[in-house]
């Protein structure tokens, strides 16, 4: 039995450039649906484009992911997804800096899940300039049991309804659009581009949209209507959301705070998000 509390605690760092070509191919991908910035500023959540592991192409699991049991640990469920986290803004990135990503291992925990067995594994970032600290964040990731050999079941869809929303974000999930945030993130899972996979291995419906990818939407859309980028941005996963429809991102003001949801075509709630100051 593999002692996964021998995970904690470890740490590694990569360092990048917040270059021209990132700004320009995120402005691309995203736009319109990006938060006003002034010249030269990172858009919110850019940074998940820096420093992303870069495995070679036989260090790769069947997922498309690195293979477990590296950085992170071996645990025996072999469905990964980003299932939530939080972002800390300290300061803003910008065009030219150069940025050190730390990443440790905070928590292995199993859990019981309506679908199935679970296990989440909590990862802590730190994003740094030649300013100080910019970003921290806490990433949630989850593996699920196998689909064939699922013990639960999916949870019943939570429904909104986008009237009750300020601001509305229409967004088609095209395989491009997918494409294009798993190259800028250097994302090789293969649920994100592959459909066969997707569908007849994992068990999801069509392509998985990126978790992270809604987040980004998201706290744009918070910074937009809050006329800031948010101190504190924690958001969860939800349900799947999954490819070739067109999905919307809502979005309203709380007091000095935002709340946010991504809706399917057919209204099931995927990501829930709040933002405080
Ligand atoms: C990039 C990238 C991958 C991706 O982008 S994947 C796409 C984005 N992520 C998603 O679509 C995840 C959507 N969520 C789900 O499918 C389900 O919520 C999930 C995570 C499978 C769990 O469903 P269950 O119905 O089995 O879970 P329960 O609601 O019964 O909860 C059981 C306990 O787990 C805790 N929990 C549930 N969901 C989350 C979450 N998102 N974050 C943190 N914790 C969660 C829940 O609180 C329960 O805990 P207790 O302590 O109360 O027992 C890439 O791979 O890089």
């Amino acid at each position: 039995m593999t002692d996964f509390a021998a995970w904690i605690g470890r740490t590694r760092e990569a360092s990048d450039l917040v270059t021209p070509r990132l700004m320009a191919e995120f402005r691309a991908t995203l736009g319109p649906h990006l938060a006003p910035v002034a010249d030269g500023i990172a858009w919110p959540a850019l940074h998940w484009c820096l420093a992303p592991e870069t495995p070679a192409a036989d260090a790769l699991g069947p997922d498309g992911h690195v293979a477990k049991g590296g950085f992170l640990p071996p645990v025996p469920l072999p469905r990964r997804m980003w299932a939530g986290g939080q972002i800390e803004t300290l300061s803003d990135l910008r065009a030219g800096d150069a940025v050190t990503r730390t990443e440790t291992v905070r928590d292995v925990v199993f859990k019981d899940g309506r679908s199935g067995s679970l296990c989440f594994v909590t990862v802590e970032h730190a994003v740094a300039t030649g300013r100080g600290v910019a970003i921290r964040e806490r990433q949630d990731i989850v593996y699920r049991e196998a689909a064939g050999a699922q013990t639960g079941t999916d949870a019943a869809p939570e429904r909104d309804d986008p009237d009750d929303y300020a601001a509305i974000w229409a967004v088609p999930a095209t395989p491009t659009l997918l494409f294009r945030y798993s190259a800028m993130t250097f994302n090789g899972h293969r649920f994100h581009y592959d459909q066969p996979y997707a569908t007849q291995v994992e068990g999801y419906a069509d392509l998985v949209v990126h978790g992270p990818m809604q987040a980004t939407l998201l706290m744009n859309l918070a910074a937009t209507l809050l006329g800031h980028v948010p101190r504190m941005f924690t958001y969860r996963g939800v349900s799947p959301m999954t490819a070739n429809q067109t999905f919307r991102v809502c979005g309203r003001t709380r007091g000095s705070g935002f709340e946010g949801v991504t809706l399917d075509a057919a209204g099931k709630v995927c990501m829930r998000a709040r933002a405080d100051m």
